[in-house]
């Protein structure tokens, strides 16, 4: 087990985001979480890297009780993540992006080694043809591919992935998800969120699902595209509802 939540909890004012949700997650899987629009997901992203602390249950890494721990403390122990919405420094290039990324990351490196693991990681997503292009100047599936390679850049041992299929026409979906499937074969976990079906279904080991903040079902993808409480919960959005159970 390399990350355990026990009955977390966060409100914001009476709305409770996340409400009684534990789960554990075996190192060197990809765990996926899903859940309708507003179901929590984001929130249980934000108290595992730190930025919200919940105000209830506690959070545990390879047995550290981490509840506490500021984001960057949370980093150095090896927990990366993405962006739902991308956010790179849009006047720096690919490379330099990726080089504060691995400035901040677990290790401490000078410019040089930062340079070294910055080249090896942009190889790794498939951005070396963009190196020396302004973060800006990307498009949608590119500027994905440098999140994830400034995550990556952290050298992680869990990566936590919001979205990064969103936005990407079907090639380059594939495409993201075999980079994907290589950084988990790299014996890196990784916990995702993903608003599309058939791309989380295949990509996961185990599935969590969320609805109005409360864990609804765990299980493999098989098992959560068979659970009615799970196609319940997607019946307000029909298309999911018909994604989930065309999924199988
Ligand atoms: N900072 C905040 N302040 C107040 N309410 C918030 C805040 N962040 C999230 N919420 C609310 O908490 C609930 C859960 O939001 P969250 O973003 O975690 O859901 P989600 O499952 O990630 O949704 P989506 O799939 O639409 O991204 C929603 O009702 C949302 O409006």
């Amino acid at each position: 087990m390399i990350l355990k939540g026990t009955n977390l909890k966060l409100s914001f004012g009476g709305l409770v985001a996340v409400n009684n949700v534990s789960f554990e997650i075996e190192e060197k899987t990809i765990f996926g979480i899903i859940g309708p629009n507003g179901a929590g997901k984001t929130t249980l992203f934000n108290i595992i890297s730190g930025v919200y602390k919940p105000q209830e249950g506690k959070l545990f890494f390879k047995d550290k009780d981490i509840t506490n721990f500021p984001t960057y403390k949370r980093a150095r122990l090896g927990i990366a993540r993405t962006h739902q919405i991308v956010k790179p420094l849009s006047e720096l290039t690919v490379i330099e992006n990726v080089m504060v990324g691995a400035c901040f990351g677990k290790k401490n490196y000078n410019l040089k080694q930062a340079q070294k693991v910055a080249l090896d990681v942009i190889n790794f997503v498939g951005l070396s043809t963009k190196m020396f292009t302004q973060a800006g100047q990307l498009n949608v599936a590119f500027k994905k591919r440098l999140e994830l390679a400034r995550a990556l850049a952290n050298e992680p041992e869990i990566l936590l992935l919001d979205e990064v299929l969103a936005g990407l026409n079907p090639k380059e979906v594939d495409s993201m998800l075999n980079v994907i499937l290589k950084i988990k074969q790299n014996g890196i976990t990784i916990i995702m969120i993903e608003h599309l079906m058939h791309a989380i279904m295949k990509a996961s080991d185990y599935i969590m699902v969320l609805d109005s903040g409360e864990k609804i079902a765990q299980g493999s993808p098989q098992e959560i595209s068979n659970n009615q409480r799970v196609i319940e919960a997607y019946l307000g959005d029909p298309k999911l509802a018909m994604q989930l159970v065309g999924a199988k």
